[in-house]
C-alpha cells in the first residue's frame, strides 16, 4: 500500500477516496477515519458540489428557520441509525401523524383520517396494498398500476392510490414495482412514526463531517485502475489524485447516466443493476404565508386529483433553538417572508409535467389548490383565473427554468391588479391573500443528483444487492444500495458504514 497523503509525481495519494459527500459518503469516511488502521489524513471525501450533504439541503430567507428543500422527516424510531445519531446529538424531536387529512379534488372535500376511514374508495386503496403485502403467494412482478388494473379498480381508486402511495414512494404507479414494494414492507424495521427535528438536518451532516478530510468542488469524472493496483481519480477540471481503495457514494443516476467513467469499465451486471433501479423526479413547492389559513392541528393532507398530491404545513419554533447557539451556518434569522410554511410535494410524472411549466404557473396552480381546499367556495374563480400574471407558454420553459432555486416574491408571481382583488377576498382566497413568496426545487435538475430517491421498481429483484457488491477495490454505498429498498436517511448511513467495513475487512485480510 502506498503512503497516504503523500505526493508521487505531484499527485496526492490516499488510502481511501470516498466519492460523494452525502450522508452515505460521510458516514463511510467517519467510520474509516476513526478506525485503528486509518488516520484522518488517509481518507479523503471528494464532493462535486460546493457544499456537503447531497440531498440534505436547507434554505434561509423563507421562514424564521431554515427550510428543508430535501429530506425533512426521520422515518421511524426503531433500529434506526439516524435516530440514534440525533439522540446522541441531543436534538429535540417532535412526532407527527401522517397523513392526518385527505382532500378529494374532484369533490372539493377535506376529510380527517377518521372520516377517510369510512370513505369506500380510500379504504379500498389501503386494503389492496395491505392484501398485496400479506398475500401468501407473490404475484408475478408488474407495476402497481397494472396490478390495480388487474384488480378492476375504478379510475377514482387509481387516483387515490397514485396520491397516497405512488407520490410517497417518489414515483408514478406505472413505475412502482410490486415485488420491491412487498420486499420493502417486509424489511421495514423502523416503525411508522415521523420525526421532525428542532434544527436543520445539515447539523447532522456537519456533525458527521466534523473530523473529516474533505475536498469540495471535486467532481470525479474518471476512475482508472493503475498497474500498481491503486486508482487514479480525475476531476472534471483535470485534477488528479490516487487512492488504494475507492468508495462510490453517489446517487444511482450517476452510474445510470455514466457520468463517471471507469478504466477498465465496470462489469455489465453492475450497470444493468443500476439501470434496473428507478429514481424518478421529485419537486418541492415551498410557500411562505403570513397567516395560518388551515385548521389548527392539521399537519399533512394527501390530495387526489390535484396539482399537488401532498401538502404539509410546518410551524417553526418561535424561539431560536440549540442550533442557533451552536453557530450552524444558515440558522440565523434572515428576515423571513412568513411565519407559516406550506410544502407541496410532487413526485414522478406529476413532477416531470410540472417541470415543464413556468414558476409563475406552478405557484398559480399551487395557490389555487390551497384556496379551494381552505377557502369558502367561490365559483367566480377558475384555474388560470385572469387575476394572475399571464403565465408564459409552457414550451418556452425547459426543465432548468424551474430549478433556479430563486426565492420568488409575491410581486414576481402576481399581476398588480391581483393584489387589490386578493386584498378583498381573504375568505375565498385565503392562501393567495397571505402568500408572501416561495421557492420551487426540482430535484431532477440538481446537477449532481438528477432525481428524488430510488423507488421500488419493476423487475429489479436482486439489483440492489448487485449494485452494492464491490468490484475489486471499488466499493459502493448510497441509499439505492440498501437491500431493504429503503431510500431514507438511515439507509444512506447504513450503506456508508457497510462499505467502510468492507474496506476495512479487505485491508485486514491483505495484511494477514
Ligand atoms: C425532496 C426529497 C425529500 C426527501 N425526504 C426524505 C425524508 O423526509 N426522510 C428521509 O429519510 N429521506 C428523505 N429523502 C431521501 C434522502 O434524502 C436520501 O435517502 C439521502 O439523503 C441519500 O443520501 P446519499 O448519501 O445516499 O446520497 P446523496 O445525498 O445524493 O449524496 C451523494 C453525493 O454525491 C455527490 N456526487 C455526485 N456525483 C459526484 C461526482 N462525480 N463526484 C463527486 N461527488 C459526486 C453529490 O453532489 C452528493 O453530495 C428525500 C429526498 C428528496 C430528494
Amino acid at each position: 500500500m502506498e503512503r497516504s497523503s503523500s505526493t508521487m509525481d505531484e499527485e496526492e495519494c490516499f488510502k481511501v477516496a470516498v466519492v460523494g459527500g452525502g450522508l452515505a459518503g460521510l458516514s463511510a469516511a467517519e467510520v474509516l477515519s476513526s478506525s485503528t488502521i486509518f488516520r484522518k489524513e488517509d481518507v479523503v471525501v471528494l464532493e462535486a458540489s460546493s457544499s456537503l450533504g447531497g440531498r440534505i439541503q436547507s434554505v434561509s430567507g423563507l421562514a424564521p428557520w431554515p427550510v428543508e428543500i430535501g429530506p425533512e422527516f426521520l422515518h421511524g424510531t426503531q433500529n434506526s441509525s439516524i435516530k440514534k445519531l440525533v439522540d446522541e446529538m441531543g436534538c429535540v424531536q417532535r412526532e407527527l401523524n401522517f397523513p392526518d387529512y385527505y382532500y378529494i379534488g374532484h369533490e372539493g372535500r377535506l376529510l380527517t383520517s377518521e372520516q377517510a376511514s369510512e370513505h369506500a374508495d380510500i379504504e379500498m386503496v389501503h386494503d389492496l396494498f395491505k392484501a398485496l403485502i400479506d398475500e401468501d403467494s407473490t404475484p408475478e412482478d408488474m407495476s402497481m398500476a397494472e396490478y390495480l388494473r388487474k384488480k378492476g379498480v375504478s379510475s377514482t381508486v387509481m387516483s387515490f392510490a397514485e396520491a397516497i402511495y405512488g407520490n410517497d414512494f417518489g414515483c408514478s404507479l406505472d413505475k412502482l414495482g410490486v415485488h420491491e414494494c412487498i420486499q420493502e414492507a417486509h424489511q421495514w424495521i423502523y416503525g411508522d412514526t415521523y420525526i421532525i427535528l428542532d434544527r436543520p438536518l445539515s447539523s447532522v451532516v456537519n456533525h458527521v463531517a466534523r473530523n473529516l478530510n474533505i475536498r469540495l468542488d471535486w467532481a470525479v469524472k474518471q476512475v482508472e485502475h493503475l498497474e500498481g493496483g491503486n486508482f487514479r481519480l480525475r476531476s472534471q477540471d483535470g485534477r488528479t489524485l490516487r487512492a488504494d481503495f475507492v468508495i462510490l457514494a453517489v446517487p444511482v443516476t450517476t452510474l445510470q447516466q455514466s457520468l463517471i467513467t471507469f478504466h477498465p469499465p465496470l462489469p455489465e451486471g453492475k450497470l444493468r443493476a443500476a439501470k434496473a433501479i428507478g429514481m424518478s423526479n421529485v419537486m418541492k413547492v415551498v410557500m411562505a404565508f403570513t397567516h395560518q389559513f388551515w385548521p389548527k392541528g392539521l399537519f399533512d393532507v394527501v390530495c387526489s386529483d390535484c396539482f399537488l398530491p401532498e401538502v404539509w404545513m410546518t410551524e417553526y419554533p418561535e424561539a431560536p433553538s440549540a442550533a442557533d447557539s451552536n453557530g450552524d451556518e444558515g440558522c440565523k434569522n434572515p428576515g423571513p417572508l412568513g411565519q407559516y410554511i406550506v410544502v407541496g410535494f410532487i413526485a414522478g410524472d406529476g413532477a416531470s409535467r410540472a417541470a415543464q411549466l413556468s414558476e409563475e404557473e406552478i405557484f398559480l396552480q399551487s395557490l389555487t389548490q390551497l384556496d379551494r381546499m381552505f377557502g369558502k367556495s367561490d365559483h367566480s374563480f377558475a384555474l388560470g383565473s385572469s387575476v394572475w400574471r399571464q403565465p408564459a407558454k409552457a414550451e418556452a420553459f425547459n426543465a432548468t427554468s424551474t430549478v433556479s432555486g430563486r426565492v420568488f416574491l409575491k410581486d414576481d408571481v402576481l399581476d398588480p391588479s391581483a393584489l387589490t382583488y386578493l386584498a378583498e377576498s381573504p375568505e375565498t382566497r385565503p392562501a393567495s391573500h397571505c402568500f408572501r413568496g416561495g421557492m420551487i426545487v426540482n430535484w431532477a435538475d440538481r446537477h449532481f443528483i438528477r432525481g428524488g430517491y430510488s423507488h421500488p421498481s419493476v423487475n429489479a429483484r436482486g439489483a440492489r444487492l448487485e449494485l452494492a457488491k464491490p468490484v475489486g477495490n471499488i466499493f459502493f454505498a448510497g441509499e439505492a444500495t440498501h437491500p431493504g429498498v429503503n431510500p431514507c436517511l438511515q439507509a444512506a448511513i447504513d450503506t456508508g458504514r457497510r462499505a467502510a467495513h468492507e474496506v476495512w475487512g479487505t485491508c485486514r485480510r491483505s495484511s494477514l
